[in-house]
């Protein structure tokens, strides 16, 4: 198990952060793209809380941002003072790997429209959310800003990654050729509340609590894990990630993407007997590895944001514990495309 590094000294703090950060108001607007989302909620929550009551959002049947004019119409009438990118199309190992073409067009046009209109209508302030899945398969762990591009991708989910490697671009682009300080930051895995739980299309932590979960109420004494149970993961909680990227918001300014993380890393197994002692199910565990395991290990190198003063607060076992919690606490209203065990189809 990988420890937390050790915070660099003083001197390094000042290589990142930025001479004159463009700092975030109360009194600004704030325009979450994806504010219903895993990621958009948490950043709404942290803004909320810190009195931020100028805080826009649409939903997609609202305004689907794969529309170029949609797109245009809303963030020119709004014209918020700061955009968080947090809308995109987003999925597990094996949505990934079964719908390339949507994962790329989509996240594509969502992102360019997002910017393109950030740019045009005086968005003064833009964080992009990319993904960890953009470094090679192969990189040197954990892995460095740096090692973007050096190697090749995932191929369960190299369309996006793609898709999010143009968006980096997209920020460096214009940062270059209009001066505007939007950045772009490279999120590890994230759980937590708001999730998609969904069966099939949902990530590695949603998927297993809803599985244990489900498993216990039916009281079966097997429950199967795709893969092998080797590869590792590191996951952050959804509520640290909104307090990095505030804090980034505030704090940084540089063309250079940022790793978020915690700097430790489980494999799938371990994950898997976490969650199955929260959730109170003691049985079998089955890998099928007929399953894609992906990646074999995506620890990202957090030591430039921790060396700039921010860490994580929230532990895995408190994390997946909290979300436990949250999630039995709303099974009706949880993102599922299928029925939960003893509940209707939404
Ligand atoms: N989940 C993870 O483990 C990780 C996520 N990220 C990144 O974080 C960001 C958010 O991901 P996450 O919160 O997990 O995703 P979710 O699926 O939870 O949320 C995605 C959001 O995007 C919105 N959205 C999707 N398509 C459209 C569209 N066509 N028009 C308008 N809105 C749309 C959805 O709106 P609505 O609810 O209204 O339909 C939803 O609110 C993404 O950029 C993702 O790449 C990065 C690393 C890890
Ligand atoms: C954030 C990141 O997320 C995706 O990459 P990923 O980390 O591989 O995603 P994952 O959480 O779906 O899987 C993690 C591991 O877990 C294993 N695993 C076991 N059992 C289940 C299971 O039931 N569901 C899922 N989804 N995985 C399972 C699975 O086989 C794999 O080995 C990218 O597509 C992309 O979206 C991206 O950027």
């Amino acid at each position: 198990m990988t420890t937390i590094p050790s915070s660099p000294s003083a001197a390094d703090l000042s290589v990142e952060r930025s001479p004159s950060p463009a700092r975030l108001t109360p009194d600004q607007s704030v325009y979450v793209a994806g504010h219903r989302g895993l990621a958009g909620s948490a950043v709404w929550r942290a803004l909320a809380g810190r009195g931020f009551d100028h805080l826009v959002g649409a939903t997609s049947s609202e305004v689907d941002l794969r529309d170029r004019e949609a797109t245009m119409d809303f963030v020119s009438a709004k014209r918020p003072d700061v955009m968080v990118v947090a809308a995109a199309r987003v999925g597990g190992i094996l949505a990934n790997d079964t719908y390339p073409a949507e994962f790329l067009s989509d996240n594509l046009r969502i992102q360019v429209n997002l910017m393109d209109a950030a740019r045009e209508f005086g968005v003064s302030r833009l964080l992009f959310l990319g993904s960890s899945c953009i470094y090679p398969k192969f990189a040197e762990q954990p892995i460095k800003e740096s090692s973007l591009l050096t190697g090749a991708l995932e191929p369960t989910n190299d369309a996006y990654a793609i898709a999010k490697i143009a968006g980096i671009m997209q920020v460096q682009s214009i940062r270059k050729q209009y001066g505007l300080p939007y950045i772009s930051a490279m999120p590890t895995n994230l759980y937590g509340p708001g999730d998609n739980f969904d069966a099939t299309n949902s990530h590695v932590m949603p998927a297993l609590i809803r599985r244990f979960h489900e498993a216990k109420q039916a009281g079966v004494d097997e429950v199967t894990i795709w893969g092998s149970g080797t590869p590792r993961r590191e996951f952050l909680h959804v509520d640290d990630l909104a307090s990095a990227l505030v804090f980034l918001l505030e704090n940084y300014d540089s063309p250079e993407t940022i790793n978020v993380g915690t700097g430790i890393d489980v494999t799938i197994r371990e994950l898997a007997e976490t969650i199955a002692d929260v959730v109170g199910w003691s049985g079998r565990l089955r890998f099928d590895t007929s399953k894609p395991d992906g990646t074999p290990r995506k620890l990202l190198d957090v030591s430039r944001l921790r060396g700039m003063g921010w860490a994580p607060s929230v532990s895995l076992r408190d994390g997946v514990e909290s979300t436990y919690r949250w999630f039995t606490g709303n099974l009706n209203t949880i993102r599922v495309e299928d029925g939960l065990v003893g509940l209707p189809t939404h």
